[in-house]
């Protein structure tokens, strides 16, 4: 309650303006800074309220006090929820839920449960190829915008989710181009023969994700780091993978609003996983530079040891970069390879063309690690290009952002898309490569749809190895049987909309290495093993896994449980 000296009448007014002028200092400049924050939250209530204190009393009184707060901060978040309501929001064209419009809350409310490649994948289908999901975020899913994004004179990088540092880049690519990859490849070929070894000991059914985690960070190890892991061997002591897996969760959603990640950066343990991850991925890259290289690593490039005459990097890049090599070098790929193992357990006669095709390349006693016939395995190729595109690790990707500082909004691709200063873009893999008009039977695993499209099986052929697949039944015809000219016309295969690396200068750095490691992996274990589902066909229940692969940026997926008979 007011005290009867009080104007309460003018406080009420006072406060209102100022809360109306925070909210355009907040839009207009979008801060980060806590104190800033602070400033504009708290101060200009505390400062109202000892206007309105009882006359001669030193301090307000409680009830003052949240007159005062609740007030100035009611009138703030009405007034940014109008705006962003209203017509004279920027994005306001774009349809969207209205919602989705208020705040990101809504948006974590809905992906909270990992199902955000879903979510999208939904509002997409309801509101169209470009869909408000956020406040100040669009969704989009037209394949010709990919370019004109994603592209070399497209958007930036959103930098409330920074990956590579933009100047880092050209040592990343240093340490990932060709001539770098044929130097990690005894690495590759060591741990391999490791996975093979350590498989062929496993007795009964096994958690095959959990092997190839454990083979995907041995070998990161080595490759980024010089080593200093051995999963394979002794087991997961420091409990990486759980804090890899919690970690990226909590920074997903913390990197849906930013504001609530730099709050909860003041509290001491509130990051819990992620901040244990962080510190992980530092220690790990202060060991490695305070060792120097033993070998060409990949922080060999990173640190500009192989450039003499140039200083290495701030220290804070190259620890960043250590997270994000942990991160990006071996949770993306281990998604993947499991993935694959899945989709051909789940697709008998898929498993047995690509088996038909590792037999024939590396019959016993030909070295898996023989890079040399991965161009001619085009089966192989097809069905790693079919589990990225159903399974991609990286569902939504990350987003871009236009500057807040941009002078004049970005008119984007043949449909001029307008993107006002600080609007966010996803282009999310999932949703595009599961839509129909890119990719005919969107939800279904068909390999050999790639080779159809690039003309190495006729449609029939393709067709005949898939007969579950069937088109909606023409109008008027009675008959369920799939003709080839319905499929002939219907055959959707726009490749420009497969992005399971994303797309452009910012796209995924380490794709021809994890395609790499991708093709030896599942030859290695073809070659030795044969896969079979765990017997009991309960359990091993084929929409299960589907139904538990999560996106938090990368993919988290369940447990895959497999049999590996020893082939000789
Ligand atoms: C199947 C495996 C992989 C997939 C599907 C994948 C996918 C992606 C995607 C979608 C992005 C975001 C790109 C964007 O925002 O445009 C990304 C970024 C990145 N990836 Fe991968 N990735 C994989 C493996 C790897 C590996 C093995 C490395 C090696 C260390 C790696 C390193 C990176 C880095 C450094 C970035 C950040 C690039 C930048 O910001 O400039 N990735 N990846």
């Amino acid at each position: 309650m007011l005290s009867p000296s009080s104007d309460s009448a003018a406080v009420v007014a006072a406060l209102s303006i100022s809360a109306l002028l925070a909210h355009q200092i907040f839009r207009k400049y979008e801060t980060s800074s806590l104190p800033v924050h602070a400033f504009l939250l708290l101060v200009p209530p505390a400062i109202a309220s000892h206007h309105v204190k009882s006359a001669g009393a030193g301090w307000p009184t409680i009830s003052e006090l949240v007159f005062c707060y609740t007030t100035y901060l009611g009138v703030l978040a009405v007034s940014v929820v109008l705006y962003r309501l209203s017509p004279f929001h920027p994005l306001h064209q774009y349809p969207g839920p209205i919602w989705c419009r208020t705040s990101m809350l809504w948006h974590v409310m809905q992906t909270i449960n990992g199902k955000q490649m879903e979510y999208l994948r939904s509002l997409h289908d309801t509101y169209g190829d470009v869909v408000r999901v956020g406040p100040n975020h669009l969704s989009v899913r037209d394949p010709s915008l990919i370019g004109p994004i994603l592209g070399p004179a497209g958007i930036s990088k959103c930098l409330q989710v920074p990956l590579v540092y933009p100047p880092r880049r050209r040592a990343w690519n240093r340490g990932l181009a060709p001539s770098a990859l044929k130097g990690y490849d005894h690495i590759m070929s060591n741990r391999v023969h490791q996975l093979v070894e350590v498989l062929g000991q496993q007795e009964g059914a096994v958690v095959l994700g959990k092997w190839i985690n454990y083979f995907a960070y041995d070998f990161m190890s080595d490759m980024v780091f010089g080593g200093g892991s051995e999963q394979m061997r002794d087991g997961d002591k420091g409990d990486i993978w759980a804090m890899v897996d919690k970690g990226a969760e909590i920074g997903f959603h913390l990197g849906q609003i930013p504001w609530l990640g730099i709050y909860l950066g003041y509290i001491p343990g509130a990051g819990g996983p992620l901040n244990l991850l962080l510190e992980h991925g530092r220690q790990q890259t202060k060991k490695r530079i305070a060792r120097g290289s033993s070998t060409r690593d990949l922080f060999y490039y990173l640190n500009n040891e192989d450039l003499p005459g140039e200083a290495p990097p701030p220290e804070r890049h190259l620890l960043d970069d250590g997270v994000l090599a942990m991160v990006a070098g071996s949770d993306t790929t281990s998604s993947a390879i499991t993935s694959v193992f899945h989709c051909l357990l789940a697709h008998p006669p898929a498993y047995a063309a690509l088996q038909d095709e590792v037999d024939r390349f590396y019959p016993r006693g030909e070295d898996v690690c023989d890079v040399t016939h991965h161009r001619e395995m085009r089966y192989l190729t097809a069905v790693i290009n079919e589990t990225l595109r159903l399974f991609p690790p990286a569902p939504t990707s990350s987003p871009r952002q236009v500057p807040h500082d941009a002078p004049a909004p970005v008119v984007v691709g043949a449909r001029s898309l307008v993107l006002a200063p600080g609007t966010h873009v996803y282009v999310p893999p999932y949703v595009l490569h599961r839509d129909a008009r890119n990719f005919v039977f969107p939800d279904a695993f068909w390999p050999e749809r790639w080779l159809v499209a690039a003309g190495r099986m006729p449609l029939a052929l393709a067709r005949a190895r898939a007969p579950s697949l069937s088109l909606p039944r023409p109008s008027g015809s009675t008959s369920t049987a799939m003709y080839a000219a319905d499929l002939e016309a219907e055959f959707a295969h726009d490749e420009r909309a497969s992005v399971p690396f994303s797309h452009g200068p910012a796209n995924c750095v380490g794709r021809a290495l994890a395609m790499r490691q991708m093709r030896v992996v599942v030859c290695a274990v073809l070659q030795r093993f044969r896969a079979v589902r765990p017997g009991d066909e309960e359990r091993w229940e084929v929409g299960r896994y589907e139904r538990e692969f999560r996106d938090y940026l990368v993919a988290n997926r369940p447990e895959l449980g497999v049999v590996l008979e020893k082939r000789w």
